[in-house]
């Protein structure tokens, strides 16, 4: 079975609202939001990965010391098996743009767990409500 890693943040301003991209129509999990982010490269670390997925997504500059590990999913799609980190970022320079074209929102947690996301991401939503719970 192919392990790919993929790294991915929660990127949430004062207001603790958390910003999400569409998936591109055609490819896999067309049309389901994400967290921004993408496939760490031979050679990176998750945080460099992270940092340079963020601008080339989102045009954002982001040190990884701003990246604070938020958990992590193991999940089996059909013909690979995903393993997610998610990082929670609060601080940023910039203001983030849909590079690729790709679709943006800014929503609350409640507004999140309504829309629809790939499978992988569902418990990662639990583990961002239960930790903006605890930071309010
Ligand atoms: N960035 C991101 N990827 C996610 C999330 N949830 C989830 O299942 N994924 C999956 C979708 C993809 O299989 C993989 C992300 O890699 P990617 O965005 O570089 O992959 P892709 O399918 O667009 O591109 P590629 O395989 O053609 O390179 O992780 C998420 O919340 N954010």
């Amino acid at each position: 079975m192919k392990v790919v890693t993929v790294v991915a943040a929660a990127i949430i301003d004062a207001e603790d609202q958390i910003l999400v991209t569409q998936r591109a129509p055609g490819a896999a999990l067309a049309g389901l939001w994400e967290f921004p982010g993408g496939k760490i490269e031979p050679g990176e670390t998750p945080e460099a990965a992270l940092v340079r997925e963020l601008r080339e997504e989102l045009d954002i500059a982001v040190t990884p010391e701003a990246l604070a590990p938020l958990g992590f999913v193991s999940h089996a799609y059909s013909g690979f098996h995903l393993v997610l980190l998610l990082y929670l970022c609060r601080d940023w320079a910039g203001t983030p743009r849909g590079m690729e074209g790709q679709p943006l929102r800014r929503v609350t947690i409640d507004t999140l767990a309504g829309l629809p996301m790939p499978p992988a991401d569902l418990p990662l939503v639990g583990t961002l409500r239960a930790r903006l719970k605890t930071s309010a």
